[in-house]
């Protein structure tokens, strides 16, 4: 972490009550995954369509829908933006200026190829049907066909016993809904996620039979996955949540937010009136709580016992308390624990946070340390969140990163193999464009 990352400053907040943050982390999971549970086994959640939203669209690609319903150009136009405010901003959480709007294209060069003229590749239908302008994603089909409700979730069940299946009605990822022991057909030919995959090697494929558990152990998860995980941590504000959005959407990868997580458990720990000064106290509370996470980068979730705190999470009071929780070791003992069990349960996997590469994933393929300026850090989440006072939230944001860095339990730090990427000048996209081309070079 560079100097102007830490502060001394032990007071203030950084974000207003329960409105801002959460409207960029989503309300119902589309693709996340696997629903680890807090000694072992996974489940996964129901999908509120097979295909999901996007799915129906692929679906009506591949021909199954008579023309007449086909989206014209208006419905494709207001598609494409709808996925553009979904990386834009989590519901909950007010953005002034997503990556389509004028902050975001404000600086640097154009965007190469690939992008439509907000700066963004093209999706929806009307990608495939104008290949002169914007050529199709070979990996949308099946990033869309990912994406319903997978989830994963802790503390669903009794702790160390493997659940006997996926889902409420023992579906698991890779089933058809109504054939709970039937493999869903894959599409013939390969995806381009597929050719992805056989250029990676290391990353191949894994097994299609996901409905049996796996109790992760705590040491080395790339023991455990083959897929492509890609680490990035960095101080409070510097980019990590929407750039990892970004990325991940960009690859065909779920998203983890490991941050919401310690959010959450604080958020509950709150709920259960627990004194939050008591490490002991938040330790021996924090074994009753159920967290369950969405990945899909576009629309990430986060429960607790059932309940969708996205937006709670982002409240002063849990911003000005996460740091005390997150810094007791058994607490984090539970969540990387968890935070494993969801890599090895996807198939590629960006995960953000403070210590996924130093700590959860040592042996991810690609880390990413991202840091921009104090002061554009502040700027930006001011503009964010409306607040008018920049340097109190410049102040808030110093605060903790002072505790996140400084607390015993794997604190925040690069990890030494870490790349480091500024970018306090560099547009969002441009950061995005950054860590896709280092992870493309590392395949
Ligand atoms: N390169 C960039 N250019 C302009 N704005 C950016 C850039 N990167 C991120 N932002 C904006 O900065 C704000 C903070 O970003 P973000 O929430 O992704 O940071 P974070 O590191 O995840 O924060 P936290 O540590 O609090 O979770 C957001 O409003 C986001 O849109
Ligand atoms: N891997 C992680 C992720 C987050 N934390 C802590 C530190 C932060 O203050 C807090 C909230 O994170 P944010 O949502 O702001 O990214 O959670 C951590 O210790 N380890």
């Amino acid at each position: 972490m560079g100097r102007h990352d830490r502060g001394r400053h032990r007071s203030g907040r950084d974000r207003p009550r329960g409105a801002a943050r959460g409207a960029r982390r989503g309300s119902a999971a589309r693709h996340g995954r696997a629903r680890p549970r807090p000694c072992g086994g996974a489940r996964l959640a129901r999908p509120a369509h097979p295909l999901g939203a996007h799915g129906r669209t692929a679906q009506r690609r591949a021909g199954r829908a008579p023309r007449s319903r086909r989206p014209g150009p208006a419905r494709r136009h207001a598609h494409r933006r709808q996925r553009h405010r979904a990386l834009a901003g989590h519901p909950g959480r007010q953005r002034r200026a997503g990556p389509c709007g004028a902050a975001a294209r404000t600086r640097g060069p154009r965007p190469r190829h690939r992008l439509d003229r907000c700066g963004h590749r093209p999706t929806g239908p009307g990608a495939a049907v104008r290949p002169g302008r914007h050529p199709p994603d070979p990996g949308q089909a099946r990033r869309q066909a990912r994406r319903p409700g997978d989830r994963v979730r802790l503390g669903a069940g009794p702790p160390g016993r493997a659940a006997p299946s996926h889902g409420p009605h023992g579906r698991g990822r890779g089933q058809h809904r109504g054939h709970p022991n039937r493999p869903r057909a894959r599409p013939p030919g390969r995806t381009g996620r597929d050719r992805r995959r056989g250029d990676l090697g290391r990353y191949a494929r894994r097994g299609t039979d996901r409905t049996r558990l796996v109790r992760i152990p705590l040491e080395g998860v790339a023991h455990v996955s083959k897929s492509l995980v890609v680490a990035i941590d960095g101080p409070s504000g510097s980019g990590k949540s929407s750039t990892s959005r970004g990325v991940a959407d960009r690859l065909s990868l779920a998203y983890l937010d490991t941050g919401a997580m310690y959010r959450a458990m604080t958020w509950a720990l709150l709920e259960r009136r627990v004194d939050l000064q008591d490490p002991d106290a938040i330790a021996k509370a924090a074994d009753d709580v159920r967290l369950t996470s969405g990945t899909d980068p576009l629309d990430p979730t986060i429960h607790v016992d059932g309940i969708d705190v996205a937006g709670p999470i982002r409240g002063d009071d849990v911003t000005g308390s996460v740091s005390l929780v997150a810094a007791v070791p058994h607490v984090r003992e539970m969540l990387v624990d968890l935070q494993r069990e969801t890599i090895a349960q996807s198939d590629g996997i960006v995960v953000e946070g403070r210590d996924i590469g130093s700590t959860v994933a040592p042996d991810a393929p690609v880390k990413i340390y991202l840091v921009a300026d104090p002061a554009a850090r502040a700027a930006r989440r001011a503009a964010e969140t409306g607040a008018s006072d920049t340097a109190a939230t410049e102040l808030a944001l110093a605060r903790r990163d002072e505790i996140d860095s400084t607390r015993a339990a794997s604190p925040l730090a690069k990890a030494d193999d870490a790349v480091v990427v500024d970018g306090t000048h560099l547009t969002l996209e441009e950061v995005i464009d950054t860590i896709v081309g280092i992870v493309d070079a590392a395949r």
